[in-house]
């Protein structure tokens, strides 16, 4: 059986004013139309917090500041394996600007739970709100 790939992703949850943005996957991406928080792939050479701050202005157009590591999230999708690696982020310039997603919404952390999230990012929604207290 060939074997699927195990990507390596960095996503942010970025703050503004006690709200967090999260971001819908385009109609044409993998996972398509789920939530996610942004991020994206990690170079060859990029420490995942590099790779945020590039994908972050590729995607949005926005600058974040890169600041406490969540636990890291595995998690087997059908075709392929993901290892994310979430940061809490502060947004420091930039409104964002949809390059490669359908929508972006700034929510409150009681609101995140919405969403209809990609399968990996559950846990990752659950280590943020047990440590904003809002578990
Ligand atoms: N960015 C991001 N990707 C996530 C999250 N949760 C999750 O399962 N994923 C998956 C979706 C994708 O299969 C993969 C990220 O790949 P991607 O295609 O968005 O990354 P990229 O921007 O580097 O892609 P590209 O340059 O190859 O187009 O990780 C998340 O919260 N954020």
């Amino acid at each position: 059986m060939p074997t699927r790939p195990h990507l390596q992703v960095s996503c942010a949850l970025i703050e503004q004013d006690g709200r967090v943005l999260a971001a819908q996957r385009g109609p044409t991406m993998s996972l398509p139309l789920k939530w996610e928080f942004p991020g994206g792939k990690i170079h060859a050479g990029e420490t995942p917090q590099d790779c945020l701050r590039r994908e972050l202005m590729e995607e949005l157009g926005v600058q974040i500041a890169v600041g406490k590591a969540l636990p890291s999230v595995w998690h087997d999708y059908p075709g392929f394996r993901v290892t994310l690696y979430p940061f809490i982020c502060l947004l420091t310039a930039g409104t964002p600007v949809l390059h490669e997603h359908a929508a972006v919404r700034w929510l409150w952390p009681h609101e995140l739970a919405q969403l209809d999230w990609a399968d990996a990012d559950w846990p990752v929604l659950d280590a943020y709100l047990a440590e904003r207290g809002s578990g």
